[in-house]
């Protein structure tokens, strides 16, 4: 589904990614974790389209979209969340998610105003699925009308997951998801990004510091350190690898 192959990324003299090679399979949960600095976010970055590998592709569905924009790939249906929230703190929860569904109506602005009709008829139907899909499925409806600021940090990463869920994504990468998170609420999200997948047959990709939480969602990991990938199989395999456990061990020394 998702394709990254021998991708290369350096800042000045810093290597941040050395070669990374794996595949985030179709309906699967795929982590990728590793100490800090590893080289994680600019996997994302690179994946999303807001860095340009100096070596190595990005496929999606088979198609090569290393060099398109962060739009484009938005466009054909991949989604992200940011490590630090970026939600319109200032609006309602209910117009933020509505945000991540016009990324993908017909309509553009031009249209709408030569066919006020259809673009009324699309924004009517985006507003029912939203209202279906997204708020109810993520149970936030009693917070609909609350803006940002109003809501515990739980919530607010709730709202970002459904505004990336908005644009009906085939693919969902998910960085930190639960980063900041108390128990009840890291609880919370590990389902709904199940209940996601199951429900929805979504990609995900996920990068997370919480390793209980990602040895628990994902079927496959990636484990990246100084940029380089470590390991790549299930949570047993992962976490078994000699050079893992140095690199954690590493870490915490
Ligand atoms: N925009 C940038 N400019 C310069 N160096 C960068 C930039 N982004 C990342 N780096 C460097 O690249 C390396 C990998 O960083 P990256 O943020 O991708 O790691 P990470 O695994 O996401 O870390 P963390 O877990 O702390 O978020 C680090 O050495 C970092 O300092």
């Amino acid at each position: 589904m998702l394709r990254i192959e021998d991708l290369h990324l350096s800042f000045g003299g810093i290597k941040a990614l050395q070669g990374v090679n794996f595949e985030a399979r179709a309906g699967e949960i795929t982590g990728v974790i590793g100490p800090n600095g590893a080289g994680k976010t600019s996997l994302f970055n690179a994946i999303s389209g807001f860095y340009t590998p100096d070596k190595g592709k990005v496929f999606f569905e088979g198609q090569d979209i290393t060099g398109l924009s962060p739009d484009k790939r938005a466009e054909l249906g991949l989604a992200r969340t940011f490590q630090n929230i970026a939600l319109f703190r200032g609006m309602t929860v209910l117009d933020n998610i509505k945000l991540g569904g016009h990324t993908r109506l017909k309509t553009n602005v031009w249209q709408a105003l030569r066919y006020f009709g259809a673009a009324q008829r699309e924004e009517l139907e985006l507003r029912r699925e939203i209202e279906e899909r997204v708020i109810d499925f993520l149970e936030i409806d009693h917070i609909r009308k609350y803006p940002i600021t109003m809501l515990p940090y739980g919530l607010q990463k709730r709202v970002e997951l459904g505004r990336a869920l908005a644009m009906r994504p085939k693919v969902l990468l998910l960085d930190e998801p639960v980063a900041g998170m108390n128990r009840e609420e890291t609880a919370d999200m590990a389902r709904f990004i199940l209940d996601v997948q199951e429900q929805f047959g979504t990609t995900i990709l996920l990068v997370e510091h919480d390793m209980h939480m990602v040895m628990d969602i994902c079927s496959h990991i990636v484990v990246l350190n100084f940029g380089q990938q470590i390991a790549d199989g299930t949570p047993a395999e992962v976490s078994k690898a000699p050079d893992v456990i140095e690199a954690y061990l590493g870490a915490a020394a």
